[in-house]
């Protein structure tokens, strides 16, 4: 990407190898943690820590409206965004009980919604009321996907700062689902048929309506699909583009990110795109039940940890595969060793 990019260093290979090789010393024959022993190699790697530590975890949710609601692509009204925003700040929607089950500090953040928000309990970063309808014109500008990477580069630096280990960014938008779709198409070429999905519940005609509308889109704006931006302008939101500057400014400072549910996938693609860098630094939480997450993990090369059935975002299904980080670093701190437990190693070992 362009200008005031902080660059990501490569993943410290070095303290990955020492962590790989002493997992073998622990107590355990080798290997039989599975998925949680590279997962802590992952993490030394990120934070160049031959014990990461995890915890707190940053949780930013960020919200915007998407203009494209108006063709009547969503389950329920474009007002739900603000009300949800309003859910969040009272305590009530499922981030919020996650947030507390792990000890994690919970932001909310408009980058761009419709209608008014409540002062407090909200960090006001909007770069516009809304996107402009995809289906008509281009979502938004160029500065202004800019302005709400920026936004978001804000939020994970916030999270830093106040000593966050490991950073979740959420969000809530409705409609989100339709840029989304929209914008893995555009970077990926799978047919939007292969990809569009339910969102908040559409089916039957309106999915079929949802799916037209999506097409009829990316033929009008015709974006370039080599220039992340341009998709994102034109095809994505301001939530989506604040999360793609969160993982950015993240691993700029070797904080492992926690992706979520579809949106959010899409964004670290669109990310990755921006800077492959990145990739080394996302860690993926959960396999969203909407059909284009697949294909956006499949572009991303990516396993999630969990497989919920989830499809709320929020960064919810990220929060729930929080603790398995935890234990994987738990594993590291607190395991014996074959030496130091006095417990007989393999055969010839
Ligand atoms: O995270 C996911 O995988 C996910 C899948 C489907 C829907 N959502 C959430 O539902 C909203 C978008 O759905 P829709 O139908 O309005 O496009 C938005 O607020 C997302 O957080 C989230
Ligand atoms: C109620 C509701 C809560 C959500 N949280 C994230 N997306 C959402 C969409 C709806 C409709």
């Amino acid at each position: 990407m362009t200008d005031a990019m902080p660059s990501i260093p490569a993943p410290d290979t070095a303290c990955a190898g020492r962590v790989a090789r002493y997992l073998d010393t622990l107590t355990k024959p080798p290997g039989s943690l599975g998925r949680l022993e590279s997962l802590a190699v992952s993490l030394a790697a990120i934070t160049g820590e031959d014990f990461p530590r995890v915890g707190p975890p940053g949780v930013a949710v960020f919200a915007a409206d998407h203009g494209v609601a108006a063709e009547g692509v969503s389950a329920f009204p474009q007002s739900v965004t603000a009300q949800m925003v309003a859910n969040f700040v009272a305590g009530g929607a499922a981030i919020n009980a996650f947030a507390r089950r792990i000890d994690a500090r919970l932001e909310v953040v408009d980058v761009g919604v419709a209608g008014a928000l409540p002062h407090d309990g909200v960090v006001h970063d909007r770069v516009r009321s809304g996107t402009a309808n995809l289906a008509r014109e281009d979502a938004m500008t160029r500065d202004q996907a800019l302005a709400a990477i920026a936004a978001g580069r804000r939020a994970a630096e916030r999270a830093a700062e106040a000593g966050c280990r490991c950073l979740i960014a959420g969000e809530m938008g409705i409609a989100n689902t339709t840029a989304s779709s929209a914008m893995l198409a555009a970077l990926t070429g799978v047919p939007v048929a292969e990809l569009v999905g339910p969102g908040t519940g559409v089916a039957g005609e309106a999915l079929a309506h949802k799916r037209a509308v999506i097409e009829a889109a990316l033929a009008e704006r015709a974006p370039d699909p080599a220039d992340p931006l341009d998709v994102l302008a034109k095809l994505g939101g301001l939530e989506i583009a604040a999360m793609v500057g969160a993982y950015l400014e993240a691993a700029g400072r070797r904080l492992p990110c926690l992706v979520d549910g579809f949106i959010a996938t899409v964004a670290a693609l669109a990310a990755c795109r921006l800077d492959p860098a990145l990739r080394p630094y996302l860690i993926f939480g959960h396999r969203s039940h909407e059909p284009g997450h697949a294909h956006a993990l499949a572009a991303l090369d990516a396993e999630p940890l969990l497989a919920m059935e989830l499809c709320l975002g929020e960064g919810s299904g990220a929060a729930l595969a929080f603790p398995l980080l935890e234990a994987a670093t738990s594993m590291l701190a607190e395991m014996a060793t074959f030496d130091g437990a006095g417990v007989d190693d393999r055969e010839g070992a």
